[in-house]
């Protein structure tokens, strides 16, 4: 029979049982402890040694420990690693406690719900998501605790995986049967999703989330946030906000609206597409440096970095708010002054959206008010500096900074210039602001002095020069003699304690004035946490209007950033149009532009969709098209390995992204015509952990293109086909480029090693040749990187495999099978052999595309002659023939 646990561990398990599939860390003085399956699992993650209590017993339970002040530190080990914690504290001061201290679950820390600044990247989101699955949609909410933005969105099923891609999010609530790899197309955390967290199907109760919603925003209606009462987003953010009233246990009033997110007004990118082209984060190794917003990332405070990268997550589709955003930057661009100074000015402001939220969870320290107050102390210069800008945005801006001097002086009328990180210990409250705490602070001070001074009249009366007052928890303040000087030790000296070499001893008056000034410090400590207590609640009234400034403040902060990083990298303001075309002269791509020293990178022009009346007027760098085919719609970008194709397009696609998300471009001059999407199909990526070969995932994003692409969209195809046998790839890349050029109609560009492909601009009328420039040198090649129109001549393989070091030998060998290769395959003009094109029914019929080498059957049947045969000869020659297909 198992043994009788104690009270102690009988509430662990209380505790323990009440959250489910959280971690508990159990305070137990100064430790927080684990115990069990926790404890193993600490003991691996965290590195703890593995202990046990009750060793002495039959069932020793595992345990290990860590001393409280390392909570953060521990904390975000679990949460890295995909854990959730349950903080177990003692509620009640152990001096006083009867009994058993007290233990409660104070908070519950999930990978989507920190809030501490020690738990999060300053410069990164932490979304938590919900989705809520109905009949017709998918409902999604997500939330970002740390400064309270709540979106919703119903989405259709198959888009899920991109929405959750372009959030983010580090935790999704899902319903509890769908957790494993069930229904919802939610990559796991393995695969690179969030943590996956089941929840109750009550929790999903369409009704119950609306009531909640309703309560906790005090509306009796959603619409006024412009969000549908019946739509299964309203049960996904119902559910997600129980979840976080479950698991904070604290107010949530920065959680002041819901915003609706319409997908049609933003560019629609696709995850395969997010992920290839590195918006956020590297392919490699998922960071954010060297991705594009790695690069571009100009703003001084974390609010403006987060909110840059929610731009560039979503980049607008309405040319009116994209040339807003246009204005705001130009303007910084040409005002120096204006952006330098801002620039100051938000260097020297902290996180105001995350120190606002704290004050609305009551998590707020002393420090965090005084920072919030030294930000709000430098809004005034702010709003000066914005005031007249030409720039609408701009003027709108400097309009809704709400300068909150009330918020500012009652903090700085309360807090002393640096105060401590927390309140327990006083110091928080500045001198003369509350008579009674000056009163206490006066006499606990005045007792310690009073205790130094009766420390020396003892010693002098007793003739004891070592005598020394001292202090602990159990017998307050004492007196401690050495064993030497015992001997001197008056008989009003009432001994309390008796150590190896020294005697302790208290005394009627020194007993007295402990008390006095111990109650003084108490008393004072007690009545500045009380203050400090109103403060917070004072300021927590004002929450709203703290976000909407904090809210400002990230936008002028990216302005700022994007005016700077124009003016540094040289970039140009493009021209946004609703025209399907994309004319950028000498582009760069600008990532590597930025890594690159000064001058390295190769600019090119882009042209695509564009004729005459469309062109821009200066003429740069490249000749203009020949005729305006050659500046058609779909580029075939052909040229040797390593020469820039995916560089080049890549960089069509990221310019286009940056434009319509407000930004400049690296280029002297863009017309960019607004894109609905942008589909990047480039490289193959490793989905092998989802169980898909590279050419099925080739496949797949490319049947989506095909599926999703309207005449408004971008693509970009890099390398499509390769993954199979070259015939097979040549065909599919062939038809996929018609099927763009033909049926959809988008801008297209495609670079390819197949130079067969560039045949096709003899049958698609808006198709155009361009390739990488080489120069060849001897033996040697040279790439220019610069793109040019026309097909290239060859694809220098050979050549790259030799810069690579495979061996002589193979290169040679390999050399002359190419040769070999490519006689077999002309014409007479000597010509890659193509197909013609033929009309759209022709097509349904046609088989194949090239010209394979004949089967020498073939010709045996057309030599056949019928009129000298029996039909007995005729059939024993059928027979034959089959016989020898067979026999192969
Ligand atoms: N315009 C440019 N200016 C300077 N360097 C460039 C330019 N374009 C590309 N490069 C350099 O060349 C390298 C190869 O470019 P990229 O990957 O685009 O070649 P590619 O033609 O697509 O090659 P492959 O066919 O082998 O995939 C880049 O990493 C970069 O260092």
């Amino acid at each position: 029979m198992a043994a009788k646990l104690s009270p102690m561990m009988e509430r662990y398990h209380e505790v323990k049982g009440e959250n489910p599939g959280a971690i508990l860390l159990f305070r137990m003085g100064d430790f927080y402890e684990l115990f069990y399956q926790d404890a193993q699992n600490a003991a691996r993650i965290l590195g703890l040694t593995l202990t046990s209590r009750d060793k002495n017993s039959d069932n020793p339970v595992p345990m290990a420990g860590f001393p409280y002040h390392q909570l953060d530190n521990y904390l975000q080990k679990l949460i890295q690693n995909g854990f959730r914690a349950a903080i177990c504290d003692q509620v009640e001061d152990p001096k006083t406690a009867k009994g058993l201290v007290r233990r409660e679950v104070t908070r519950v820390i999930t990978p989507g719900t920190l809030t501490d600044d020690q738990l999060l990247d300053p410069r990164e989101s932490n979304f938590i998501a919900c989705v809520a699955p109905s009949k017709t949609s998918i409902g999604l909410a997500w939330l970002e605790l740390s400064t309270g933005r709540f979106l919703v969105s119903d989405i259709e099923p198959a888009l899920l995986q991109d929405e959750l891609a372009r959030i983010r999010p580090a935790e999704c609530l899902v319903p509890e049967d769908s957790t494993g790899d069930g229904d919802l197309p939610v990559a796991r955390k393995d695969l690179g999703g969030p943590v996956l967290t089941g929840r109750p199907g009550y929790c999903f109760s369409k009704d119950e989330s609306r009531r909640r919603l309703h309560e906790h925003f005090g509306t009796k209606t959603l619409e006024g946030f412009d969000v549908d009462e019946n739509s299964p987003a309203v049960t996904a953010a119902g559910a997600l906000l129980e979840y976080i009233n479950d698991t904070q246990k604290s107010a949530l009033g920065h959680i002041t609206r819901l915003e609706s997110y319409r997908r049609n007004r933003h560019m629609i990118i696709d995850e395969a597409t997010r992920r290839s082209l590195e918006l956020t984060h590297t392919m490699r190794d998922g960071r954010r440096e060297q991705s594009l917003l790695g690069v571009i990332d100009e703003t001084s405070t974390p609010m403006g970095a987060r909110l840059l990268a929610d731009w560039l997550s979503s980049p607008l589709t309405d040319a009116q708010q994209i040339s807003e955003r246009h204005d705001a930057v130009e303007e910084m661009v040409q005002d120096l002054s204006l952006r330098d100074d801002l620039r100051e000015l938000l260097k020297g402001m902290y996180d105001l959206q995350r120190l606002t939220s704290r004050v609305a969870t009551g998590r707020c320290s002393p420090r965090d008010l005084s920072c919030l107050a030294q930000t709000l102390e430098q809004l005034p210069r702010v709003k000066a500096k914005l005031a007249s800008r030409k720039a609408k945005r701009l003027q709108t801006l400097e309009q809704r900074i709400d300068l909150c001097p009330d918020v500012r002086q009652a903090i700085s009328d309360v807090l002393v210039d640096e105060p401590p990180v927390t309140a327990a210990d006083g110091g928080v409250v500045r001198p003369g602001y509350n008579a009674t705490l000056d009163e206490l602070r006066d006499l606990a001070k005045g007792g310690k002095q009073w205790i130094a001074s009766y420390q020396a009249k003892e010693s002098e009366r007793t003739g004891i020069p070592s005598l020394k007052i001292g202090f602990n928890k159990v017998f307050g303040y004492y007196l401690e003699v050495t064993a030497v000087h015992l001997s001197k030790v008056p008989d009003d000296y009432i001994r309390k304690q008796t150590l190896k070499n020294q005697e302790r001893y208290i005394t009627p008056e020194l007993k007295e004035y402990e008390d006095k000034v111990l109650r003084a410090e108490d008393q004072s400590k007690a009545l500045e946490q009380e203050i400090f207590s109103k403060l917070k609640e004072g300021v927590a009234e004002h929450v709203a209007r703290l976000l909407l400034t904090a809210e400002t403040l990230a936008e002028i902060d990216v302005f700022v950033g994007l005016g700077t990083l124009a003016a540094a990298a040289g970039y140009c303001r493009p021209e946004v149009t609703e025209d399907p075309v994309l004319d950028i002269r000498e582009g760069r791509h600008p990532v590597l532009d930025r890594l690159m020293s000064a001058g390295e990178f190769v600019p090119n022009d882009v042209r695509l969709g564009v004729d005459g009346a469309h062109s821009l007027k200066p003429e740069t760098q490249n000749p203009k098209p020949a005729s305006p085919d050659a500046a058609g719609r779909v580029q075939i970008i052909t040229g040797p390995n390593m020469a820039g194709k995916s560089t080049y397009i890549r960089q069509a696609a990221l310019l286009t992204v940056m434009a319509q998300m407000g930004s400049f471009v690296p280029a002297a001059a863009a017309k960019i015509g607004i894109a609905d999407r942008v589909f990047a199909r480039v490289g193959a990526s490793d989905e092998l952990g989802k169980g898909q070969s590279t050419f099925m995932v080739e496949m797949t994003e490319t049947a989506r293109i095909l599926n999703s692409a309207s005449n408004r969209s971008l693509v970009i195809l890099d390398e499509i086909g390769r993954g199979t046998s070259t015939y097979d790839g040549i065909s599919l890349a062939w038809s996929i480029t018609e099927n763009l050029h033909d049926e959809i109609q988008c801008r297209t560009m495609f670079a390819t090693h197949y130079h067969e492909l560039t045949d096709l601009t003899a049958t698609l009328k808006h198709a155009s040749n361009w390739h990488v420039a080489v120069q060849e040198n001897n033996d040697d090649v040279i790439f220019l990187h610069r793109v040019i129109e026309g097909a290239a001549g060859r694809s220098y393989g050979i050549h790259v495999a030799k810069l690579a070091g495979v061996p002589r030998s193979v290169t040679e060998r390999a050399a002359k099978i190419l040769d070999m290769l490519e006689t077999q395959n002309v014409n007479e003009d000597g010509k890659p052999k193509v197909p013609q094109r033929e009309s759209s029914r022709q097509r349904q019929k046609q088989l194949s595309l090239f010209t394979f080498p004949e089967d020498p059957l073939l010709d045996e049947i057309r030599n056949l002659n019928f009129d000298d045969m029996t039909p007995k000869q005729a059939l024993d020659e059928l027979h034959r023939m089959r016989q020898e297909l067979a026999d192969r």
